[in-house]
């Protein structure tokens, strides 16, 4: 498999705050990876500087063989990676098939026509077709999660980021979202997903990668991490959530 991703000795400072400390981490092509860690680890940082919300203070962030820079970091957002936020994001004065056109017509210049039949395809996947014609606010918090990842699939990159996708979510409505997150896992997309759901870790990912004050303290498949872990801080995380 080729690397979709590779980080390199990333450094980033908020201010004074060493936020992201030496980071290393290759992602693999159609790789999925969860992260987990404490509140304030840099988990959300991390993937930001993936796509480049967040610009790096040294080190490289690589995709697909390509290093971001902020020259290019636009057009390689728009080619290779999408992500789904905590708070959906979604624009309230535009219609749910707004919200899934824009981007497409607008930085893609793709043809409405084009885009308004991917946008359709994409809400039929996560079960909202019938809803394109609705406002955000009409619609529940997990459908309206659905709909922010019908806009990531509609601009069909390779890579989507979640950002803690269920954690403003009511817990009534984060199964709907996980499931189809557990069903986008079975295709080709690379996927790193920050989120405290264990059981979707466990189900979904190839790697789960333990961060704590800026560091990859622990990494591996699910059933080593969740059974075996090394570092102790990972341990003791893991301790307190599970029980
Ligand atoms: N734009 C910013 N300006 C200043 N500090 C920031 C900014 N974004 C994040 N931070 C700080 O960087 C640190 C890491 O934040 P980050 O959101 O990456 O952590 P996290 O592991 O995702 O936490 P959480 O699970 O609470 O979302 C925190 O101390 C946070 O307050």
């Amino acid at each position: 498999m080729a690397n979709m991703i590779e980080i390199r000795d990333l450094n980033k400072y908020f201010g004074d705050l060493h936020v992201l400390k030496d980071i290393d981490l290759t992602v693999e092509e159609g790789e999925k990876v969860v992260i987990i860690g404490p509140s304030g680890s840099g988990k959300s940082t991390l993937i930001r500087c993936v796509d480049y919300l967040e610009e790096p203070t040294s080190g490289e962030v690589i995709i697909d063989g390509t290093p971001l820079t902020k020259k290019n970091h636009l057009e390689m957002a728009r080619t290779y990676s999408s992500m789904v936020f905590q708070q959906f994001n979604l624009y309230p004065n535009m219609t749910v098939l707004g919200n899934l056109t824009l981007a497409p017509i607008k930085l893609q210049k793709k043809s409405k026509e084009e885009a308004v039949e991917a946008a359709m395809v994409a809400l039929k996947r996560v079960g909202l077709a019938h809803k394109a014609g609705e406002f955000p606010q009409n619609l529940s918090g997990g459908q309206q999660q659905r709909v922010a990842i019908a806009r990531a699939l509609c601009t069909k990159q390779p890579i989507i980021l979640f950002d803690e996708p269920t954690s403003a979510l009511d817990p009534e409505m984060v199964q709907e979202v996980l499931d189809v997150m557990i069903e986008l896992a079975q295709e080709n997309i690379t996927m790193i997903c920050v989120t405290h759901e264990m059981g979707f870790a466990r189900q979904v990912a190839d790697r789960v990668i333990f961060m704590d004050d800026g560091r990859i303290l622990e990494q591996g498949s699910p059933e080593h991490f969740f059974e075996n872990p090394e570092n102790p801080r990972c341990r003791d995380f893991l301790a307190k959530i599970l029980h």
